[in-house]
């Protein structure tokens, strides 16, 4: 999907209990570091999301780049719904496992040029979860171009059923079936989301689908960031105010009697 510009609403939208929340996990809750394990998680947050999912009667998931296991250990499983590697792993609000495709095995190549290029770039770094391939560069910024160029090639030699998604100085081979907007739909259809006003919040380019779908259904999309165009309705600032909107959110709903 590409990135449309949509019509910027002013503050925020008002807590309602009818909402459904996804939330994006790199860049909207945690701010971002200089690798992956390097994230500080606050101490507060598993407790917020939490909170959250009681207040919203379990309409509540993370929706994210990174795999479920890697999710589960930093937010120390707070959450039954989550979607890992944009919708190619999907667990449901009962806890049921989703996994529709496994490519792992067409990445052979693709896994041995990427090693090939971290072993000679300092700095970068593959990040392999099986059904998607990430090159990172935030450690060797000026390779950024050359990075691209290898994953283009790569990617166009698996063909049209795979795609770069590019991302905050990462670059990611994977199947285009899935996508973080799939995956809205995907929760939107079940309980407990179905029937209730989806609200995405993110900060990246692979969160462009899932602002669309929302925006479609009726719903709110919000973006930290204000740095370039996006079809988000909504821009905030920072991982801080995110954290501050969605602990007044928790505040605000009703907490069940
Ligand atoms: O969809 P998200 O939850 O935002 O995940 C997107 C990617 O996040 C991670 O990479 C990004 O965050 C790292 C830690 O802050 C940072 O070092 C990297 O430069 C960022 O691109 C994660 O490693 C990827 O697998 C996710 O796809």
């Amino acid at each position: 999907m590409s990135e449309a510009r949509a019509a910027r609403r002013p503050g925020l939208p008002s807590p309602e209990a009818g909402w459904a929340l996804f939330l994006d996990f790199d860049g909207t809750l945690v701010e971002i570091a200089e690798h992956p394990d390097a994230v500080t998680v606050p101490d507060a947050l598993p407790a917020l999301l939490r909170a959250l999912v009681e207040r919203l009667d379990g309409a509540v998931a993370i929706v994210s780049g990174r795999d479920l296991a890697g999710l589960d250990a930093l937010l120390d499983g707070a959450l039954p719904a989550m979607a890992g590697i944009h919708g190619l792993e999907r667990r449901d609000g009962q806890g049921r496992l989703y996994r529709p495709v496994d490519h792992s095995e067409r990445f052979t190549e693709v896994r041995a040029a990427l090693h090939e290029f971290v072993e000679t770039h300092p700095g970068t770094a593959m990040e392999d979860k099986g059904n998607a391939l990430t090159l990172h560069y935030r450690g060797a910024p000026a390779v950024a171009e050359e990075a691209a160029a290898v994953m283009r090639n790569q990617c166009a030699a698996l063909g049209e059923e795979f795609r770069l998604q590019p991302g905050k100085q990462v670059l990611e081979i994977r199947p285009s079936s899935h996508h973080k907007g799939t995956v809205v739909e995907a929760f939107m259809a079940e309980i407990p989301f179905r029937g209730r006003t989806p609200v995405f919040i993110g900060d990246d380019v692979t969160d462009e689908d899932a602002f669309q779908v929302v925006n479609t259904l009726g719903g709110h999309s919000i973006r930290v960031g204000t740095d370039r165009p996006t079809a988000a309705q909504y821009e905030i600032e920072s991982v801080n105010e995110a954290l501050q909107w969605l602990t007044s959110l928790a505040r605000q709903l009703t907490p069940p009697s």
